[in-house]
């Protein structure tokens, strides 16, 4: 389809630890659209952050296997060398508001030539060209000029976050990876935050992968809900359809544990805690979790397959028509 941005498939990434191989990123595939945002949830430890880094191809030196297709624009990536890569993708076309990122400013150097590094590295520009850039984007992410010239520490946490954004724009990418982009921000920040966000999105046309553990953060943005459980995508749905009809039972136990404002709703938890991914339980990896499961469950891995209403769902329940 001419508006995918890009597809991932089967990608594996695999750790090697002393107790054994961690199956962080296990036969993962999704499309991403031109200005799509998807969102990618779940709980602590399902491998969120590490989908993020595969997709970037900024991995520890740990990798046991990493495998797949990516493929930007039609171009298989996975097939670039790393000098290739580094060259014409990280950051380029794909780049990256890691978890923390307003913390991991360089201290002693000032925002506006953060800011246009990038493009002296990347793009080969001079420092002046940058810097003029570099002011464009301050602007748009809703900083005021005159903070070009100082340092990290003189702005508060939510403009640092800020500028952070704006270094992740200001090579003009294709896809921008935002891992927990408001962790760490007060909720009126974060709100500033997702709002900046969503209006870059419509004025650049930007696609965003979306990563979070606070699934309510991702109604404003998202257009498609992913969620991951023990290293696999287990729901993937339209965002309207997902916030009112969750179909995998994951999802719906995850939906219940949300809080509502002014509800006599009980608010659920999803009992025991995500499995170890060194060994992951057989079948479907939630069996051990999922009040329905049911002895296919526990024999045989579910496809993540298409159900009637389009979304794509790793569940015998919903195959079978028992839910
Ligand atoms: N370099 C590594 N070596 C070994 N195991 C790792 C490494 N990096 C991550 N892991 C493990 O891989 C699994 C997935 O971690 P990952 O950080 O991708 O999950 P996450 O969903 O992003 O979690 P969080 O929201 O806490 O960041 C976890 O079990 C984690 O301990």
């Amino acid at each position: 389809m001419a508006n995918i941005v890009l597809s991932v498939r089967d990608l594996y990434l695999y750790y090697r630890t002393r107790k054994g191989v961690v199956k962080a990123v296990d036969k993962v595939s999704f499309d991403l659209k031109r200005g799509e945002t998807i969102a990618i949830v779940g709980e602590s430890g399902c491998g969120k952050t590490s989908l993020a880094r595969a997709i970037i191809r900024l991995l520890p030196r740990n990798v046991e296997k990493f495998d797949g297709v990516i493929s930007l624009n039609g171009t298989d990536v996975m097939k670039m060398d790393e000098e290739e890569f580094r060259k014409r993708v990280r950051w380029q076309k794909i780049s990256y508001v890691f978890q923390g990122s307003q913390n991991a400013l360089n201290p002693v150097i000032k925002v506006g030539f953060q800011i246009a590094e990038p493009l002296m590295i990347h793009k080969g520009m001079g420092k002046e060209e940058a810097l003029a850039e570099a002011k464009k984007y301050l602007r748009l992410v809703g900083i005021h000029e005159s903070f070009l010239d100082r340092y990290p520490f003189e702005l508060s946490g939510g403009m640092r976050q800020r500028a952070v954004i704006a270094m992740a724009l200001v090579t003009n990418p294709d896809v921008v990876i935002l891992d927990e982009p408001t962790s760490a921000l007060d909720v009126i920040t974060q709100a500033n935050i997702i709002n900046l966000l969503k209006r870059i999105k419509q004025e650049m046309n930007i696609s965003y992968i979306f990563i979070t553990h606070d699934v309510p953060l991702t109604s404003e943005l998202a257009d498609r809900v992913a969620v991951m459980y023990a290293g696999q995508i287990v729901e993937l749905s339209d965002a309207d359809e997902f916030y009112v009809s969750p179909k995998h039972p994951y999802s719906e136990k995850l939906m219940a544990s949300v809080p509502t404002l002014r509800t006599d709703k009980k608010l659920e938890y999803i009992p025991g805690t995500p499995p170890s991914l060194i060994n992951p339980p057989s079948g479907c990896r939630f069996h051990p979790r999922c009040p329905f499961a049911y002895e296919r469950c526990i024999k045989e891995e579910p496809p993540l397959a298409e159900t009637s209403k389009g979304s794509l769902v790793k569940c015998w329940l919903v195959h079978e028509g028992k839910r």
